[in-house]
């Protein structure tokens, strides 16, 4: 028997009222994600991700507008009262900025020292060898010195480094991580992915890495959603990616423009079009606008749904 989801979300839709209009920011989002896995969540910029994840991990303000049929977490339903206590504990999350979300006037030690002693609970006496060896399993050489350290004493790939320290503290069961690798040079890029991904297995810790790099994804995941103006439009094996084996025209127009093993953000631009505008009406379909086989009929409801396989699927009403 195998075994059920670690996260499942059913239906899952959000609106921001802003005065300017309702932003439908996701629409009918399905999405498992089993213990262990590493997922990609892949889109150019505008796409949903960040949502999506702040939606995950209960962090969205209060103009959001969030209706889902199911989102369960290790069994139970994830409400605002349950992600809260999970946060930081079972669910952690990185940010893009390691520089801008550590507190530049305390030693990094002692931040990590506060995760611990905040949600493990440890006492604080115990936190700094806990701290310490926090900072050994993400490879920090010399980690008793590095303790003492402030943020701008340590290049980006160590602040980087230290932040992922601090999401682990307290050895959760999924960890997203929004852009991890972004102001990195690709060395470095290497060497956080490496370590996330290490890290992973070690712990069986299922992982939501978001990115507009899906070479990245294709390397890194288990799996890959690729998302398109608040839609996934596509799920499937990372190994399709390397074997350009993506269907959704969408899909198959953001590997080509991953040149390489790196995509950056320029290259994700020659996508011919633009995201559509989420507020007022929009077609079944919000790929069409710039879908060169789009028919009449993709702008009738219900976006279909494809399976290719019972791994991968596609939303698209006419694609191969
Ligand atoms: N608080 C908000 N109020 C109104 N609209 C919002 C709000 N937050 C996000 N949006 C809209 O939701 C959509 C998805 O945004 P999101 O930040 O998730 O995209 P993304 O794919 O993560 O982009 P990026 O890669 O640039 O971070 C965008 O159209 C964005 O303008």
């Amino acid at each position: 028997m195998t075994a059920p989801p670690l996260l499942t979300i059913d239906k899952l839709s959000l609106d921001f009222d802003t005065r300017s209009g309702t932003v439908k920011a996701l629409e009918d989002i399905d999405l498992t994600l089993n213990k262990g896995e590493i997922l990609g969540i892949v889109g150019e910029s505008g796409s949903g991700k960040s949502v999506l994840s702040f939606a995950i991990m209960g962090l969205l303000d209060e103009a959001a507008k969030l209706r889902a049929d199911k989102i369960s977490f290790g069994g139970m339903a994830l409400n605002a009262k349950s992600v809260a206590e999970m946060r930081g504990r079972e669910l952690s999350m990185i940010f893009q900025s390691p520089r801008t979300a550590l507190n530049p006037i305390r030693k990094v030690g002692k931040q990590i020292e506060d995760v611990l002693v905040r949600h493990a609970p440890l006492p604080r006496k115990a936190a700094k060898s806990a701290a310490i060896a926090a900072l050994r399993q993400v490879r920090i050489p010399d980690p008793e010195r590095r303790y003492n350290a402030y943020p701008f004493e340590l290049s980006g790939g160590m602040c980087q480094r230290v932040m992922i320290a601090m999401a682990l503290a307290c050895d959760p069961t999924l960890l997203i991580a929004d852009e991890p690798t972004t102001g990195l040079d690709v060395t470095t890029q290497a060497v956080v992915m490496d370590l996330i991904r290490d890290i992973a297995a070690e712990r069986n810790m299922a992982v939501i890495l978001i990115t507009h790099d899906l070479a990245l994804a294709g390397e890194y995941c288990d799996r890959v959603a690729v998302m398109h103006a608040g839609h996934i439009v596509e799920v499937a094996p990372a190994a399709q990616v390397a074997q350009n084996a993506l269907r959704h025209p969408y899909a198959r127009r953001l590997f080509a423009a991953t040149p390489a093993a790196s995509a950056e953000l320029e290259d994700l631009a020659a996508i011919p079009g633009s995201l559509p505008d989420l507020r007022g009406t929009l077609p079944a379909c919000r790929y069409m606008a710039r879908c060169e086989i789009a028919r009449p009929d993709c702008a009738q409801a219900p976006l279909p749904a494809h399976d290719i396989s019972p791994s991968h699927l596609v939303r698209c009403r006419y694609c191969p």
